[in-house]
């Protein structure tokens, strides 16, 4: 029977699965899915939470994060409100087992026994980072493909998809593109809501949500989180999310309220009780108020004059509640939590750290999928670039027009193919900017466990060398033949085998400078500097032997010269070049390079212009082999900087 992940029972919360779908779902989940298709819900209890550091600027310890308990139930959402800088992300962070172990005490609780969610739950990040070309649909089912084990047929990963876009309000857009700069995409709610869609289509247990409603109008912000909650009430689903100030719609979706300042809890417990509890302290909220502006504004001390006073003003609303019988009931329910702690607790964090749903080829096939789709898709990437590459083509070829074989035209063809190697490996800089798009979505997949980094390198590779071909092949069919250079075939696909490897070497180099620095301008500075000192020691404007010793090493990875080298020999070798009539008349021609018979011939070979010059050495296989170790330098580079340079997430 197909199973129908969606459909539920509403009044005894089981998913109406056969028992024997769901078994074999949750023996072959991993990772994330492990949990969420785990049949028992997950409740999640933290215990004087604490998170220290030290402080770059005093260079004491600072907590920013103290004492913090707290316990919520399966199909409870928890929001976490305070004012700015109260420590509410890092408290997300915290909970969700996103900061580092050294700087954290306390103890959580996944059904009263100690686990780490990581790997159990799902943590939407604030900004959508989503392929701007794909529809909605295609986000999801991207999601789907890698989230599922391979036992779920396309079909049934298909309806889930066409379920969670129904669930999410998504099917007026499910067709419509995310949008980037050149096309106009679905509204700034829909695309949380698809970010969210595309997180939680697994059903994870525990859910973690970066104010999830910044940037969005009320309508919108209440429309997002009604459809997490509903989800959340559906499946049992543990929700947290950080929220800055919701409206009253959006605010009556909560559950339960921790209120954060200073780092301290101000307030934890049920929403409706916080009312209650502030009135008792003397603080009752003005009728026709909303609640929640009206415990930010009580709590709110950023703008006292005395810093001192500020303090105060906190550890006064602090100190009130670790003495209420607020804080004492939780406690008494995070012990119970504890002593009737069952196994599934210890269970899930083992289980769940075991890999990903998918095999690494499985992975590798459905990255390379995507990015085809977003590579022919996305201008900005890939189009611009191949436009751009044919204009320069034009350019070179109006300017260069059939160089020809004459004496005086020899630094012409030098020049012609320095500037050809030079200037498209320089502009491969214009995929910086769809790279560093990528890498936000990279961050966030990686994060949530779809695929590892090795899948997503290898597609990454795999799929420039089609796109580098398209460009390498475009650019040389206007160029070549306008510049008039080696009329043979196979001098021609030399041509293109060295300038395509080049441009290999240079885009590889993109990647590995954009992941290292995920910041445009400084990417875009320090891969500028990077080909423009290639062009210095490259041989050409400067003679290699008087090349600076201290630079000397530039020259032997400089793959601009593995390249100019190499096209150089292709198309001077075989080539006869004419010497210039003697003007004087003394002579029968004035030859600038000699050649065994030029002084009779009144012709030199292209293979004198290269030894003349000092390029005796050119090896084009062992150059082709120099150009080939350099891609692979970036790449394992490109696979090393992505492993250990991890995100806020
Ligand atoms: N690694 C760190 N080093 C120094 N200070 C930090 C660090 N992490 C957090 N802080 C400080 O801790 C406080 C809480 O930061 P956090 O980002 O959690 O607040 P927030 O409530 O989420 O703020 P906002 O609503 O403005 O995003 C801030 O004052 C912040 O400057």
């Amino acid at each position: 029977m197909p199973v129908d992940y969606y459909e539920k029972d509403d009044t005894d919360y089981t998913i109406s699965l056969e028992s024997t779908d769901l078994d074999e779902i949750y023996s072959t989940t991993t990772a994330t899915q492990d949990v969420s298709n785990s049949k028992a819900p997950v409740s999640l209890a933290w215990k004087n939470l604490t998170y220290e550091i030290l402080d770059p600027k005093t260079k004491k310890k600072k907590k920013i994060i103290q004492n913090v308990s707290g316990i919520i139930n399966p199909g409870e959402l928890l929001a976490i409100m305070g004012p700015s800088g109260a420590g509410k992300s890092t408290f997300l962070d915290l909970l969700a087992g996103r900061k580092d172990p050294k700087n954290v005490s306390g103890t959580v609780y996944l059904n009263g026994r100690p686990g780490n969610v990581k790997y159990v739950s799902t943590y939407v990040m604030q900004d959508d980072a989503l392929m701007g070309v794909l529809t909605v649909r295609e986000n999801i089912q991207f999601a789907a493909d890698l989230c599922f084990p391979s036992n779920i047929s396309q079909t049934e990963k298909y309806t889930r998809v066409q379920n969670i876009i129904r669930e999410f309000g998504l099917e007026r857009v499910a067709d419509n593109k995310i949008g980037t700069v050149f096309v106009r995409g679905i509204s700034g709610g829909e695309k949380r809501r698809c970010a969210i869609a595309s997180q939680v289509l697994t059903l994870p247990k525990i859910i973690f949500l970066d104010e999830p409603t910044t940037g969005l109008d009320s309508a919108a912000a209440y429309n997002v989180m009604n459809a997490i909650v509903s989800m959340a009430k559906r499946y049992e689903l543990t929700v947290v999310a950080s929220i800055h100030q919701p409206s009253p719609e959006t605010y009556s979706l909560i559950d339960k309220l921790l209120l954060l300042g200073h780092g301290k809890t101000l307030y934890f417990g049920e929403r409706e009780r916080a009312l209650t509890y502030f009135d008792g302290l003397g603080f009752a909220c003005p009728p026709y108020n909303n609640p929640a502006d009206h415990f930010l504004k009580l709590v709110n001390s950023d703008f006292m004059n005395d810093i001192t006073q500020a303090e105060q003003h906190i550890t006064n609303f602090s100190m009130a509640f670790s003495k209420s019988k607020y804080i004492r009931e939780v406690n008494r329910e995070i012990d119970d939590s504890i002593a009737r702690g069952n196994i599934l607790g210890e269970m899930i964090t083992r289980r769940a750290n075991s890999g990903y749903a998918r095999s690494f080829l499985a992975q590798t096939f459905i990255l390379l999928n995507r990015s085809f789709k977003n590579a022919t898709r996305n201008i900005l990437m890939f189009w611009i670039r191949v436009a751009m590459y044919m204009c320069l083509a034009l350019l070179m070829g109006s300017t260069w027009w059939k160089v020809g074989f004459e004496q005086k035209s020899i630094q012409d063809r030098f020049a012609a193919h320095f500037f050809s190697v030079a200037f498209l490996s320089f502009m491969s800089v214009a995929g910086i900017p769809g790279f560093l798009e990528e890498r936000l979505v990279f961050q966030r997949e990686r994060s949530n466990r779809f695929y590892s980094v090795g899948p997503y390198v290898l597609a990454n590779t795999l799929i420039s060398i089609p796109f580098l071909m398209i460009i390498t092949v475009s650019f040389s069919m206007i160029a070549y033949p306008m510049i008039g250079l080696h009329e043979n075939f196979h001098n021609a696909v030399n041509f293109l085998i060295f300038l395509f490897l080049a441009l290999f070497v240079a885009e590889s180099m993109v990647v590995f400078i954009s992941a290292a620095i995920p910041i445009f301008v400084a990417a875009l500075a320090i891969t500028a500097f990077a080909n423009g000192f290639y062009m210095v020691v490259e041989g050409f404007f400067v003679r290699r032997a008087a090349i600076p010793k201290f630079l000397k090493w530039g020259h032997y990875i400089d793959y601009q010269k593995y390249s100019f080298e190499a096209i150089i020999k292709n198309d001077f070798y075989g080539l006869t070049f004419k010497c210039d009539p003697d003007p004087s008349g003394l002579s029968k021609c004035r030859c600038n390079f000699y050649g065994v018979n030029s002084a009779e011939t009144c012709t030199f070979t292209g293979k004198d212009v290269l030894d003349s010059y000092g390029y005796t050495e050119i090896n084009l296989l062992k150059w082709a082999l120099a150009l080939m170790g350099l891609v692979l330098a970036f790449r394992i580079g490109f696979y090393f900087i992505l492993l250990f340079r991890k995100g806020r997430h």
